[in-house]
């Protein structure tokens, strides 16, 4: 059965200016333990699909299940099952990794001693360890990345819906990245959902790619169906594909990784 199942989902913003169709018909269907790549140009509605997937916003059209829950019936059973770690997540800059970590477990109903070693076990995972008892202010943004990814995984989620969880990381910890993701999918059949617009990253870690353009899925396939059906060739470039497939290139490549 899938995972995560859309019809028809979408969302329209009322603005000043008139609606925004941000996301107009998403059709989706994510099957247990696989890492899909959400890809598209800028403003294509992939946070905005992510956002509603994970119930941070509710649609104006359509319907979805994430994890056996009806998003719009059940959105609290959504939430106890996903962990979401947006572009920019909310940390609170004046307590400790460990206090943000164990206060997150709490929030999800781990008991304190379960939250302190789910922690602990995150911060090893992640390399954390030594930051342990260092104030999230002073964390580097490579650092501040990894623990909003810790705090996505303290209730260990069946579905894990990641927006551009590398952006700023250096390649060492791009690298160590996916490798936590292959993790949680072969340790613990975790579903991955990620946005990205690195094409390497999408290329080297999902499944299956599903390609979002003004709102609507364009294209999905493997990496290497989407090649050679758009792209020519299996040998084929993903940037070349992308092109075919949204007539742009993908966004410019973050040149100026932070250090860690
Ligand atoms: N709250 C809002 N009010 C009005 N329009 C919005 C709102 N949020 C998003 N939009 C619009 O909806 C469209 C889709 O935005 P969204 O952030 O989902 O795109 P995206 O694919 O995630 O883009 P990016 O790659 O730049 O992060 C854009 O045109 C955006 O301007």
């Amino acid at each position: 059965m899938a995972i995560i199942s859309t019809a028809g989902l979408a969302r329209t913003f009322q603005t000043k200016q008139g609606p925004v169709e941000a996301v107009r018909g998403v059709d989706l269907t994510v099957q247990p333990g696989e890492i899909v790549g959400f890809l598209g140009p800028n403003g294509a509605g992939k946070t905005t699909t992510l956002r509603m997937l994970t119930t941070l916003l509710a649609p104006t059209g359509g319907a979805a299940t994430v994890a056996g829950c009806d998003l719009v019936r059940e959105p609290g059973r959504v939430r106890e099952k996903t962990g979401y770690v947006a572009q920019s997540g909310g940390v609170d800059p004046t307590i400790s990794v460990r206090e943000e970590l164990v206060t997150q477990g709490r929030l999800y109903r781990l008991t304190k001693p379960q939250a302190i070693a789910r922690a602990e076990d995150l911060a090893r995972e992640l390399d954390l360890t030594e930051l342990l008892d260092r104030k999230c202010a002073a964390l580097s943004g490579g650092q501040r990345r990894r623990l909003d990814i810790a705090m996505g995984l303290m209730h260990r989620p069946e579905v894990l819906f990641l927006d551009e969880p590398t952006t700023g990381l250096d390649p060492g910890s791009r690298a160590d990245l996916w490798d936590l993701v292959r993790r949680l999918r072969d340790e613990y059949g975790t579903t991955v959902f990620l946005t990205t617009h690195y094409l390497d990253e999408a290329d080297a870690l999902a499944d299956r790619l599903v390609i979002v353009d003004k709102g609507t899925v364009v294209a999905e396939g493997t990496p290497s169906a989407l090649k050679l059906k758009y792209g020519g060739s299996i040998d084929a470039t993903l940037q070349d594909t992308f092109l075919a497939i949204t007539g742009r290139s993908a966004p410019p490549q973050d040149t100026t990784p932070v250090a860690v």
